[in-house]
Order: structure tokens, then sequence, then C-alpha cells
């Protein structure tokens, strides 16, 4: 792209240097950098991008973009200042790409627990009437069932940009991408135009990044700010009327608003929910009149997400028969509350709860099944809110027979995160395993007919960080050989 109009774009206080005619790529990262880039320093947590300027000028930049000023002059590269790296970062990488937010329907989903879920089944529905979606997240960019994986769940500016252009150039017309509270007190999504923002939920999380509730609620509030005034497109906020939270982003967002729940009053209203064995079926109360639900997605906080996906669909203009119809054969998410299908005398489920909240959610999603025992596996990761730890435990208390151990330990002392969980616990009937391994298989191992065991903390990641090194793992594996070999079930 020529320089001259990359720049329209920046408020600029100063170049220094001759300017190149041409940028062939933007980069914020100096590893990156290729001839004729553009570098953008961007002060990070752990670094400061303006210590790598020498790298990316060694790499070919012919352009650095700066908020500090380096005081130094190369020839054959430009320096160009501005007052802030991150926002020109977001307008540059806009610009280069094309607004590609602009072509396509954007539907946002923030909250503590349910993005992946909601984000799915908005995903699966609009599949369902015939749109060509693309889904953003915790698992990748995925397109036509093409996944491209991303560095975080909700990606930094540069790549988002780069994601949707792709998205946008192979024909899709909806973006549904879970935006995280870090992603939002980063700025990744700066530059995104949303077109809806739905919310699913805030309890406590995180709390060693945002510091209080406070905090972390306000920051969630950002995309529902972020619909901003651009009254050319509709934009509408989703919000669960059962979340005090959501009077608060109601008062901030300029957005149509559009509400959902079980418990307070909502535009669209769950009620007489029954929750069977394999299914969940509940009267859904709408603004077009009253519909019989039935799903394959068991408790009662996928009561919630199903509401969510079916009031996000409404405001895009499909009718809630339309929407309801197709639930019916939508399966439960990989890794959340997914029951193992295996022909064993006990029922097992994998969840990825990992936030005290989602842990009360996914035994409450099994309270209504015979059985004998609950046996849970609780997990919490390393360098992560320590302060959850014991609220965990303490939820985790409910089932008859809990195993604490660990989701990822990273650079932290294992024993040291077990102690932090052990805590909360409410009774004596626990185990503490650090070796995720080892702890599935003692939960399967002390298993009797009967009984229903959960594993929760990683749902269906297929790694465990230890260190920084992230090596292969998956729950589903071991806990299916396990069973095989303790249940004598031929392989
Ligand atoms: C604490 C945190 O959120 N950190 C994020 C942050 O990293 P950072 O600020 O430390 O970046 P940095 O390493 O200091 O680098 C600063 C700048 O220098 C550049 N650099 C760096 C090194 C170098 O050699 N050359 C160079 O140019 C970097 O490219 C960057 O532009 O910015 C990076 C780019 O956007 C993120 O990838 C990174 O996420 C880390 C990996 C992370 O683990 N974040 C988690 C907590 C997170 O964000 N999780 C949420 C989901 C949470 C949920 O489940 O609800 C997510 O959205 O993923
Ligand atoms: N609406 C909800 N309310 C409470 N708990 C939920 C809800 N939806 C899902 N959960 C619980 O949270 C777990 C994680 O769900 P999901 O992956 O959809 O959340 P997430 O917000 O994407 O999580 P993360 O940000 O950590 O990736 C599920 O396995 C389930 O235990």
């Amino acid at each position: 792209m020529k320089t001259k109009n990359l720049l329209e774009v920046l408020q600029v206080k100063q170049i220094i240097g001759l300017l190149p005619e041409k940028i062939k790529s933007i980069q914020q990262d100096s590893r990156k950098v290729e001839e004729g880039s553009m570098f953008v320093c961007i002060k990070g947590y752990t670094v400061d991008g303006h210590n790598f300027i020498e790298e990316a000028l060694e790499r070919g930049a012919t352009t650095i973009v700066v908020e500090d000023d380096p005081g130094i002059h190369v020839k054959g590269a430009s320096i160009i200042l501005v007052p802030n790296t991150m926002k020109a970062l977001a307008h540059l990488a806009n610009k280069f790409y094309n607004y590609p937010s602009k072509q396509m329907d954007v539907i946002g989903v923030t909250g503590t627990n349910g993005k992946t879920s909601v984000s799915s089944l908005i995903n699966k529905l609009l599949e369902g009437v015939g749109r060509k979606t693309a889904l953003s997240g915790t698992n990748g960019m995925t397109i036509a069932g093409e996944v491209t994986a991303t560095s975080n769940t909700t990606c930094d500016i540069l790549e988002n940009q780069k994601l949707f252009s792709d998205v946008a150039e192979q024909g899709a017309e909806d973006v549904v991408m879970e935006v995280s509270s870090h992603g939002l007190a980063q700025g990744r999504v700066w530059g995104i135009d949303f077109n809806i923002a739905v919310f699913t939920n805030l309890t406590q999380d995180h709390l060693d990044y945002h510091q209080s509730m406070e905090q972390y609620g306000q920051t969630k509030g950002l995309l529902f700010a972020q619909l901003g005034n651009d009254t050319a497109r509709k934009k509408f906020a989703v919000l669960n009327s059962d979340d005090p939270w959501s009077k608060k982003y109601e008062y901030i967002t300029p957005a149509e608003v559009v509400t959902y729940g079980i418990l307070e009053n909502a535009n669209f209203k769950a009620k007489q929910i029954q929750y069977l064995e394999d299914k969940t079926v509940f009267t859904l109360e709408t603004l077009e009149g009253e519909f019989s639900v039935e799903t394959r997605l068991l408790g009662e906080f996928n009561v919630y997400n199903v509401l969510a996906a079916i009031a996000t669909l409404f405001v895009k203009g499909v009718h809630v028969s339309k929407a309801v119809a197709l639930l019916r054969s939508i399966n439960p998410l990989e890794g959340r509350m997914e029951q193992i299908p295996i022909d064993a005398p006990l029922k097992v489920y994998l969840d990825y709860a990992h936030t005290p909240d989602a842990i009360r959610s996914s035994i409450a999603s099994v309270g209504h099944l015979q059985r004998n025992r609950l046996i849970y596996v609780a997990g919490t990761g390393g360098d992560r809110d320590k302060e959850k730890r014991p609220l965990m435990a303490q939820e985790a208390s409910v089932a008859d027979v809990v195993i604490l151990t660990i989701n990822d330990v990273r650079n932290e002392d294992p024993q040291e995160i077990l102690r932090g969980m052990e805590k909360g616990m409410q009774h004596k009937n626990y185990g503490m395993l650090a070796d995720r391994k080892e702890a599935i298989e003692h939960a399967v191992e002390i298993s009797e007919p009967g009984d229903i065991l959960i594993i929760a903390g990683k749902g269906n990641e297929q790694y465990q960080i230890t260190g920084t090194k992230k090596e292969h793992h998956s729950d589903k594996t071991v806990v299916t050989d396990y069973i095989k070999h303790k249940y004598n079930i031929p392989i």
C-alpha cells in the first residue's frame, strides 16, 4: 500500500527521515519483520517494543512507528512519532486491510463463562439459516471447517484485522467472536466495528489481572460502549437480565437492548424448564409468542446459552421458530459437559469449568440425574488468579468425592496451587494429585458402578503447559483408556 495513503489515518506528531513509497506489511513483532515492513512499537506487560527497533531495522523495516522518540536517525528508514502506538496500530491495520469488519456483521460475545459455548451456538444457527460465517475464539479462527490457530482467545489488533480480511475474502458474511476481558483491557478489539454485543455473565475470575470485580466488570462494559454511535448500521446489545451487570451495560451502550433470562423479566424468557436425562425442554416466551424448545444441551447454564443465541438470531432477523427448529439438531459442544460415549456402568463428563461459577453450573447440570456418588476432578492453572482457588474447591465440595489437580502448572509450585484450592474444601472426602493424568486415573480407579464422574478444567484442550513448554495431553484419551482398563471393556 502507498505510504501516503496509509498515513492519512494517523495523527502524526513528527516524521523523521524519508518515507518509503510503499509499505509491504505492518508488524508489531520485530521477529516477523521483513523487507519493506512498517514496525509499530507497542509497550507491553513484559517488554517494550521500542527495544526492538534495531532488530526490526536489521530485518528490513523501512518505517518505525513510535510513541517515544528513540533519538536515532537511520538512512533508508523513517521514524514516525505518534501520541499512542496502540491506537495508531488500530487505524493503520484497519486501513491496510481495507476495514474488513465493515464488510461483514460482527457479533462479539463476552462474559466470564459461556463465550465459547454461546459463540459456537450462534455460529451453528447462522450456518443453519444459510449464512457464511467465521468463528473466532479459544479454538482459533474457523471458516467452513478450516481452522487457523490463534495466539489468544481474542487476538491482537493486527492478527484480528488480518484474519478478518482473510475471512471476508473467503466470502464470510458474519464473524462471531469471543471477546475476552484481557482483549478489551489491552485494546485488542479497537477498530473492530461490532454490530451485536452479547453478554453471558460476570462472576469471579482473572482478579490477578483486573484487581477487583468492579474493574473486571467495567472492562467487559467496553464492548457495549464500543458498539458506538454509528446509526448507519443496526446495532444491538443482547443482555442477560438475571445478571446485575446488565443494567450497567444497558446504561452505557448507545445500541438497542434485547434481554434474555430465566428469573427476571426478559424479552426472551425460559419457563417450565425440564432437565431430562439426555435433553432439556422448556417454554420460551418471546416478542413473537411462545415456543417449545428442545435441546440436547444439558443444564441450566445451557438454557442461558441457548436463550442468548436465539435472542441474537432474532436481532439478526431470523424468526424464533426457525432458530428453535435448528436447535434440535445441535449436539453438545466438545469438552463442555460432553458425555463420553463409552459402554461403562457409570456416566462420565468432560467439562471446561475453571471458575467457581462454572464448577457450580457443571455440578448443577447433573443434579437431576439418578446416581450413586458424584466424583469431581477440579483443576486450576498456575500463574493465574489465586483468589479463585479456594472458591473453586468450595463449589466442588458439593460433590461426594473431589480430586484436586492442575490444568497447566506453568511456572508455579504445583503443591502451592493445590494448597490454595485445598483451603476451600468443605469436607474431608478429597485427594490432591498434581499430575493431571494420575488424578484422572485415580478418579476412575475409585469409581463404582452408578457413579457420575466429571473431569473439569481442560475440556477439549489437547495440551498441558509446564513452564513455557506445551505438551500433548487429552483428558478424553486418559479417561477413556483408564475406564476401558478398569471396567475390562474391549478396545
Ligand atoms: C498478560 C497478557 O495478556 N499479555 C498479552 C500481551 O503480551 P505482552 O503485553 O506481555 O507483550 P510483550 O511480550 O510485552 O510484547 C510487547 C510488544 O513487543 C513486541 N516484541 C516482543 C518481543 C520481541 O522479541 N520483539 C517484539 O517486537 C511484541 O510483539 C509486542 O508488540 O499482548 C500479547 C499480544 O496481544 C498477548 O499475546 C499476551 O497474551 C498472553 C500470551 C496471555 O497469556 N494472555 C492471557 C492472560 C489472555 O489474554 N487470555 C485471554 C482469555 C482469557 C479467558 O479465558 O477468559 C485471551 O484473550 O487469550
Ligand atoms: N452461561 C454459563 N453460565 C455459567 N457457566 C457456564 C455457562 N456456559 C458455560 N459454562 C461453564 O463454563 C465452562 C466454560 O464454558 P465456555 O468455554 O463456553 O466459556 P468461556 O467463557 O469461553 O471460557 P474461557 O474464556 O475460559 O475460554 C463450561 O464448561 C461450563 O462448565
